[in-house]
Parts: structure tokens; sequence; C-alpha cells
């Protein structure tokens, strides 16, 4: 019934427009890439079949990214492609025929790997670096020089025979070690860990503040030349002049003068792939002649001289002995399986996530099952389905556990969410350990040299148990701990006494009210002086506030309910924790700068930064890092450098001198 195509075709496209969301502008899929990858065949197929249903806005047709609102947006002077891909050898086979069909002489192949990043390009002038923007829509992109200037496997400046202009792309990635020491960082603030490296990589790229973006030690490799002409003949060339500029180029790309070589290439790599220090997801194959390429040209998203052959994610069947569960630091639940080892992806897997309640019974686990374990781009392996025929007559379905394996409290699982909670917040360990290393975290209270370990220590030998009580602690209580210098407990026990000093907004983060963010807490303080003021008031004056919903405010006077949370206030109180605005932080002046953003750069004449930007808060305009679309006025003082020339180019931001700033406040 055409009807029902149509529905069809229809219904897919929005599907996969939606996971193309999730995937580039979100960073979060929530399919694997082969799902969707078998979505999109299915839908290019039903295209093919049914031409009438055609639309020029099909994902078949398009780039999936999109430009975002934060960066400048930039066109790019040539198009950025996406690649055709496909799984099995066939496919590669018959690309291969369709080459031979068009070309007079048979072509000779470059193979290189797929990095799982993101793509780039970049716009060398006379060999400097001039502009990098991110592929988006394939048409334009984000401009987010500034965040690529800190990867340090991008040259700044060229050298030896480059020529006068042209574009470098490449993908940006992350090793599998940095990674890792993101989420030891996160972990330590009490975050959630990542989920992949090429998510994190992709989200990395688009946070606002370079510094922050320098942190996460972003990888680059390089693979191709674009510009209006070149000399060289070859792909191949064009990558070994690249590298002679200075350029991170793919060391194991490879010359390949047929598909048997290539098929090869892939085979070994598929092989040897957990060898590298970083993930790909396959290998890119390319037509080595330029003028070859140029005969094939383009179809509508991908390249006819290249494509992509990916691997699939590794399965393998073992024994599930248990299930698990572990509570996090803000209570979640998850399951976990307990695996009979097995190698899988070149590790040994003794567990896999299970996520949550209605994983398990859709999965149908029952106990001692054999399931099947895969490792896809995320770091710890799924079960993705059980084998039914090794099932024992009477093994019992897996029941989800309904009380807190810490403590014992019934769990509960909020409306609209998969996960269970434990709510005992203020005595379920996991959660009480939570508490103090968000409280000690560098934007709450910024304790150094206490981290996780030393408060779980601290724990367990009872010494504390909530955050008032790192006051009470004593040098001679600190050295017995393991591995516990003399210096490192004076350091700790001159940390606590700093973090006296830090002012109110910064210790009403850190309590840890549910809800109450770093940005909600600085309008808290915008509004009221104290924490008595805000103790003493009711969640029907709180949601007058601007940006406080109902549930903020519900979780505010939930806070100050509890007898507990008074004590540990009034002891944090008696030691002297900022629970007030200090005179310098008084309250708002004028509205006058409502909705404005601004940025100070130079050295300042009439006034240090720290008062221009309280100037700003107290007239209600807002202070941000970077300059962007999104910032109204750069303030100028003496020697403006790099942030001038940026704003001078994005065109929209008015530049102003610190007398015209004045005048704004009108004072
Ligand atoms: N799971 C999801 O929800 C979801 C959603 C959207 C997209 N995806 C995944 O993303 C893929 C589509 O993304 P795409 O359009 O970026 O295509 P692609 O990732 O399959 O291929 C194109 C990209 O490969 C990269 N690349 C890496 N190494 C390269 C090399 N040596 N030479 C050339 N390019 C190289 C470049 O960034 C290029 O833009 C899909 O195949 C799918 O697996 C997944
Ligand atoms: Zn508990």
């Amino acid at each position: 019934m055409p009807e029902n195509i149509q529905q069809k075709i229809e219904a897919l496209r929005k599907e996969i427009h939606q996971h193309n969301y999730s995937y580039y502008t979100l960073d979060e899929p929530t399919i694997s890439d082969f799902e969707f990858d078998m979505k999109l065949k299915e839908l290019q197929d039903l295209e093919t079949q049914f031409p009438q249903y055609f639309d020029a806005n099909s994902p078949t047709l398009r780039v999936g990214g999109q430009v975002t609102k934060v960066f400048p947006t930039v066109q790019h002077q040539f198009r950025m492609y996406s690649l055709d891909n496909s799984y099995d050898f066939n496919d590669l086979d018959e690309w291969e025929k369709r080459l031979r069909r068009t070309l007079d002489v048979p072509s000779e192949f470059v193979a290189e790997l797929k990095y799982d990043g993101a793509s780039i390009s970049i716009l060398y002038e006379n060999g400097k670096l001039k502009e990098a923007v991110t592929r988006g829509d394939g048409f334009q992109g984000d401009e987010i020089t500034s965040n690529v200037r800190t990867i340090s496997a991008i040259p700044m400046q060229l050298y030896g025979d480059y020529p006068e202009r042209f574009f470098m792309r490449g993908e940006i990635y992350l090793t599998h070690e940095n990674f890792d020491k993101i989420n030891a960082r996160r972990a330590d603030e009490g975050l959630d860990p990542f989920m992949n490296p090429r998510n994190t990589a992709s989200g990395s790229l688009k946070i606002q503040d370079s510094a922050e973006v320098r942190k996460r030690g972003l990888s680059a490799a390089m693979y191709q030349f674009v510009a209006e002409k070149t000399d060289a003949e070859t792909h191949w060339e064009l990558l070994q002049k690249a590298k002679s500029w200075g350029f991170s180029i793919s060391g194991q790309a490879k010359q390949c003068k047929n598909i048997e070589e290539v098929k090869e290439f892939i085979n070994h790599w598929e092989e040897n792939r957990h060898i590298l220090p970083f993930d790909i997801d396959g290998i890119v194959v390319k037509v080595n002649s330029l003028a070859q390429q140029r005969t094939l040209g383009y179809t509508a998203k991908s390249p006819r001289w290249a494509t992509a052959h990916k691997y699939k994610a590794e399965k393998a069947e073992t024994e599930l002995l248990a299930v698990t569960y572990q509570v996090g630091r803000t209570g979640a639940i998850t399951p976990v399986a307990n695996l009979s080892p097995v190698l899988l992806a070149g590790t040994v897997v003794k567990r896999a996530s299970l996520h949550n309640e209605d994983i398990i019974r859709k999965l149908d686990l029952h106990q001692n099952d054999f399931v099947y374990v895969e490792k896809g781009g995320e770091i710890i392996p799924k079960i993705v389905g059980v084998n039914l025929s090794r099932r024992q007559a009477d093994s019992a379905e897996i029941q989800y556990i309904r009380n807190c394996p810490e403590c014992g409290t019934e769990l509960v699982r909020v409306e609209d969410q998969a996960i269970h909670f434990c709510p005992n917040e203020l005595h379920c360990p996991p959660q009480v350990i939570g508490r103090m290393i968000h409280y000690v975290s560098r934007k709450a209270l910024n304790i150094e040299n206490l981290g996780s370990e030393t408060i779980e220590q601290l724990y367990r030998e009872k010494l504390i148990e909530n955050p008032a009580d790192f006051y009470a602690l004593t040098k001679e209580q600190l050295l017995p701990l393991e591995r516990m210098a003399e210096k490192s407990a004076q350091n700790i026990i001159k940390g606590i006494e700093d973090s006296k000093k830090v002012p109110f907004e910064k210790v009403l983060f850190g309590i840890g009210i549910k809800h109450v963010g770093e940005t909600v807490a600085k309008k808290l303080v915008k509004n009221f002086n104290s924490i008595n003021e805000l103790m003493n008031t009711k969640v029907e004056e709180l949601v007058q506030v601007e940006d406080i919903g109902v549930k903020i405010a519900e979780s505010i006077t939930e806070f100050f309910r509890n007898p507990e949370n008074i004590l540990m206030i009034e002891r944090l109180k008696s030691y002297g924790v900022q629970l007030e605005k200090t005179s310098g932080s008084s309250a708002m002046l004028s509205n006058t700068l409502q909705h404005k953003t601004f940025l100070f750069t130079g050295k300042l004449s009439l006034f240090t930064r720290e008062d221009a930007e309280d100037m700003v808060e107290k007239h209600g305009g807002k202070n941000i890092s970077a300059v962007s679309k999104n910032l109204n006025y750069l303030v100028v003082g003496e020697k403006a450098g790099s942030k001038l020339k940026k704003a001078q180019q994005i065109g929209t931001i008015e530049i102003i001198d610190e007398q015209q700033f004045l005048d704004l406040l009108e004072v």
C-alpha cells in the first residue's frame, strides 16, 4: 500500500533527524552507530524503490550536523561532505566496479584509519593558522578557532614550501589515556563520567572557554588538503607534503595498488585496532589519483572517490553470574552484570552495565543466562541479547532490588525516569561521601589537596560525616591515614582554613541543595543577603526570583525543613564559613544593563577588572568569559590584543572604552 510506504518513509526520516540531533548537537546518541546505519540504509532502499516520495531534506541527502548558536557561523568555501559507508566487502567490491565503469585506468588507493572524533577544516594563509571551522551541515559550520589553537598537534605556523592559501582537514579526537584522565577528574568533582571519547571530543570543541578546552588534551590527525589548485598528482603526495609542512598525519595510512591490498589493510586493523591508543570505527578508502577524483566527483552527500568500511562492534557470549547494584554519589542505582570473564575487543570483560530496570525487563534476563556482550563506542560493554537455547528450564527471572544495597532504605523511582534512587541522602554512605566531595570541589569551597580517596578514608574512620566536620579536623587525626605525609596533612588543614574566606555564593552551591547549581546559587545570593534570609523564605516568594522555578524553590524549602541540615549550617557559621554576603557584594543597584553581556580586556586604568565585573552584575548585566556572537560589549583598556581583533571580526559587538562603560551606567 503506497500510503503505508509513504508513512513509513516519513517516520524513518523523522526518527533519523532526531538521532542526528542527539548525536551531533547534544553529543549523546541513544542508539549504536550500527543501528543508526541500518535505519539510514533502510530509508535509502525505500527511497530508491519509491522515487515518488523524494524530499530534498531527507537525511539520506544531507550531512547530519548543524551549526550552533554559540559560535559565529562561517560558510565553507569548499563543501564538507560525509562518507558513504558499509560493513561488508561485497559493498566494497561493488564500489570498485563502479569506479572501473567510469575510469579508463584502474585506480590505486590510499587506505587510512577512520578516526572516531569530529571533523575540522582549518584555513592557513601565508603559513599561519587563520580560522578553524567545524563541518556543521556541510555548507556552513561553527568558527571555533580559539578552541582549536589549544590543540598542540595542530600547527600555528608552518614551515617548508607551503602554498599561500589552503584548507587542511582532519579529525579531532581524544586518546584513551586523556579520556580516562578527564573521567578521573570528573569523579573527583562528583560528576558523572562521560560516555565515550568520540562524543567527549566533539563536546569539548563546543566549550566556550578555551582554557577549559585546553585541559581536555585533544589530539588531531589531518587527512585532506583542499585548495583552488595544486600541482600534486596524488592524494598520497599531498599527505607527504602536509607532513613536511608540520601537520600530524596518520602514521598508519598506506598506499594500495588494488582493492585486494585494501582488504588486507582492513583485515589487519580489524584484528589489531585494540593496540591503537585511540578509537577508530573503520577504514577510509580513497582513490589516489587527483585527476581520477575529479572525474568521479560527488553525490548529494559524499564523494564517489572515497568510501568507508566500518567495523562492527565485537560480540562475545558468556555466562551471567550475578546482578549487583551500585549506588552513585547522587543516590542513583546502577545495576551491573557480573560475567564469567571473556575476551572482547582485546580486553577481558567481567562486568557489563545494565543501566536500569526497564533494560533488564526488556532483555528478559534470567539467572545464569548465557548473554551476548558487545563493545561499541562505549568503554563499558553492554548486554545486547540472551542465548535462549542455553537457558535452564528452572532458572528464575532477575528481580530488581527494592531496597538500597548500602543502607537498606526503600528505593524510589522518579516519575518519567527509568532510574531508581535511594532517598536517604543524609545517611546513605556513597551519598554522604559524594556530598563531601562536592563540598570541597573546585567550583564550590575549592579545598585543595583533599581528594576523594582521603575523604572516603576519613569517612570510614568516622572522622567526618558532613561538611561541617572538616572544620573540626586536626593534623594529628590526618597523619595516621594511609599515604599521608606531614606536609600533605598540613596543606589540607591550611586548605580547610582558607575555605572560610570563600564567598557565600560558592558555599551555597557547596552545601549541595538539590537543583541548586552554580548559576542558581549566584541568582539566590543576588536576592538574599544571608542564609538566614533564604531559610525564612517561602516557595511563593522564591519563585518570584528570576530563573527560580517551583522545582528549585521546593527543593530549597525542603532542605531547610530538615533539622540535620540546620544543625550543619549553624556549625558552619560557628567555624566562620561565609554564610552571608560580605559588605563588598551588596545588593543590586539598577537594571540598566539587563540582558547585556560584557567582557573586559587589556589594561584598565579607571577601575580594576574585579570592580568592573561587580558593577556589571550590580546593574543587572552579565559577564562572559570569551568573545563570541553572544557578547554585546567589549570594554577595552590599553594594549588590547586578540580579543579585540576577534570582536572586530565578528562585527556585531560594540567596542567601547572605560569612560563609555561608565556612561552606560548613567552614574
Ligand atoms: N548513533 C547515532 O545516533 C548516530 C547518529 C548520527 C550519526 N551517527 C554515526 O555517524 C556516522 C555518520 O556520520 P558522518 O556523516 O560524519 O560520516 P562518517 O563518520 O561515517 O564519515 C565521514 C567522516 O569521517 C571522518 N574521518 C575520520 N577519519 C577520516 C579519514 N582518514 N579520511 C576522511 N574522513 C575521515 C571525517 O570526520 C568525516 O567527516 C554514521 O555512520 C553513524 O555511524 C550515529
Ligand atoms: Zn542508600
